[in-house]
């Protein structure tokens, strides 16, 4: 197998999807390598969500291939899948009242034998992912009650546990308070860092790809919108003021400070929006 082949995790070839007659992307080329964080960004409704919904083979591509760990087919198995991608999903029905616990064991599906209960090592680690976060309190709770953000942990944590090489994440934070904000995105780099897990991630905010990026870690952008995605490299690459006023037609300072010890930070200060007219596309 060819070093390139290795590396590439998912990879999409022509790929096309559409809802009834509504076209949500077409000639969607990408790759996304082992250890990377693979950042898609996008105005809201531009498709984020669906292209990793068929990723995930929650829905079918009208057209293209999808390659997952270099197998391609017209459909993984949902337990297949399940074993190479975690998904923290935006949004999330809570129609059962599972404790957390049992919400969290759902993320050892994937290894238990049918019919078969959770074993003690499954127990054991959503116990110590719940020690990890602070969150011990919550293991007996009814998830349905929880509030937004302590629901968003847990599915974090239950993706976390599921220990797939990789992990897609669609919007991780927007319940998050700042303190949790960090303790996910520190935990996410410990991972990719020790692991090389890969991580999927659909953002509105571009910072995040700047904070694995200021943290060592390889990271590609790619800008979705007008139906196509188009790859545009690293962060420093991608994220210029110049693509930022293209794309989100607002103005902005990339601004980069450097940390005695840690060498330089950088990120993106929003100051106004510009424009509807100036161009969108990155
Ligand atoms: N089940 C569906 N049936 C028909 N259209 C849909 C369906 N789900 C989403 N859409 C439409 O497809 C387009 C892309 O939606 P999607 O949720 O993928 O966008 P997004 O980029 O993730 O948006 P956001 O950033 O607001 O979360 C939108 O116009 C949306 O209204």
């Amino acid at each position: 197998m060819a070093a390139d082949q290795a590396l590439t995790l998912i990879e999409m070839k022509n790929a096309a999807f559409s809802f009834g007659r509504i076209p949500v992307f077409r000639q969607v080329n990408l790759k996304i390598a082992r250890g990377e964080v693979f950042c898609l960004l996008g105005p809201n409704g531009c498709g984020k969500t669906t292209l990793i919904d068929c990723m995930l083979g929650i829905h079918t591509l009208n057209k293209g291939r999808l390659c997952l760990m270099g197998q391609s087919r017209p459909r993984h198995s949902p337990k297949e899948t399940a074993r190479v991608m975690a998904y923290v999903p935006q949004k999330h029905d809570r129609h059962f009242s599972f404790s957390v616990l049992d919400l969290l064991l759902l993320g050892r599906t994937p290894y238990t034998a049918f019919y078969a209960s959770p074993g003690k090592p499954d127990i054991e680690k959503a116990k110590k992912i719940l020690e990890l976060f602070g969150l011990s309190h919550l293991m007996h709770r009814d998830y349905t009650r929880l509030s937004g953000g302590e629901t968003q942990l847990v599915m974090i944590m239950r993706a976390l546990i599921q220990e797939t090489p990789v992990i897609v994440m669609d919007e991780p934070t927007s319940h998050l308070d700042f303190r949790y904000e960090l303790i996910v995105l520190e935990t996410l780099a410990r991972l990719i860092r020790e692991r090389r897990i890969t991580l999927v991630m659909a953002t509105h905010f571009p910072n995040h790809a700047f904070y694995f990026e200021n943290a060592g870690i390889p990271v590609n952008v790619a800008f979705m919108g007008n139906q196509s995605v188009k790859p545009s490299g690293t962060p420093s690459r991608a994220l210029t003021q110049e693509n930022l006023a293209r794309f989100y037609h607002i103005e902005t300072l990339v601004m980069t400070h450097t940390l005695p010890g840690k060498g330089p930070i950088k990120q993106i200060i929003p100051i106004k929006t510009l424009d509807l007219e100036t161009d969108g596309s990155a």
